[in-house]
């Protein structure tokens, strides 16, 4: 499923914008079915209504272990390409810790660190909800990129509620950017820091990610974050 993207240019454009697309990673019908599963009491262990904590409007749940089937094969599946990525920006960013090659030995050090509760989340949002911008920043493990599938179609489902991320360039002003999504797609995106290229080399930028006002209907996402959360 995975390896029919195209990694050179995926890399590529997270170096140079901080966040790639994955066009179809879901089909219609998966995300139908992934987003069908809010209903579902059982398969999560906590609900947060954004209003409540300042975060937005709208509201999202976390799954519980064991993951859903689609969610952990996207979890474990993504993990070895963005680690490589991941790896490389450390290095870039001079920062000393690397990232193992598979998906559970990376949990294993977040499970040792007390970051033991699963980050995976689906969202909810209606007419009128929207997302602030925020990192998804849960421990001192982070792993720096995630990945937000929406799984409702835009225009059919949905209009307005579009995916925004923000990067701040240290002493200037901060950059928007509207990722274009249909149904299906993916996006992968910094999660805090990433690096860029500059003329004296490479500095750091801060990107934030949020979404902005559904103004009709109804709209799903599926967040996957790397890291386990304290
Ligand atoms: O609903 C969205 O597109 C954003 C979701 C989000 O903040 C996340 O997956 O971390
Ligand atoms: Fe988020």
């Amino acid at each position: 499923m995975l390896d029919r993207y195209d990694w050179t240019a995926i890399t590529a454009a997270l170096d140079t914008q901080g966040w790639a697309v994955l066009p179809g990673l879901l089909s219609p019908d998966q995300c139908a079915a992934t987003a069908a599963r809010y209903d579902d009491e059982a398969g999560f262990r906590s609900r947060v209504v954004m209003a409540r904590h300042g975060f937005g409007r709208g509201e999202y749940r976390y799954f519980a272990y064991p993951l859903p089937d689609t969610v952990a094969a996207l979890r474990t599946g993504l993990y070895p390409p963005l680690a490589a990525i991941a790896n490389l920006w450390h290095h870039r960013m001079g920062l000393a810790h690397r990232f193992p090659p598979a998906h559970g030995d990376f949990l294993a050090r977040c499970h040792e660190a007390g970051q033991l509760r699963p980050t995976p989340l689906l969202l909810r949002y209606g007419p009128g909800d929207y997302n602030c911008l925020h990192q998804d920043l849960y421990g001192a493990h982070v792993f720096p990129l995630q990945l937000a599938v929406l799984l409702s179609e835009p225009g059919r489902d949905f209009s307005g509620g579009e995916f925004v991320l923000t990067e701040q360039r240290p002493r200037m002003q901060s950059r928007a950017s509207v990722v274009p999504l249909a149904q299906g797609d993916a996006v992968i995106f910094a999660v805090n820091q990433r690096p860029l290229r500059g003329s004296r080399g490479d500095y750091r930028v801060t990107m934030r990610h949020g979404v902005s006002e559904v103004r009709s209907g109804r709209r799903h996402t599926l967040g996957v974050i790397f890291h386990d959360s304290v």
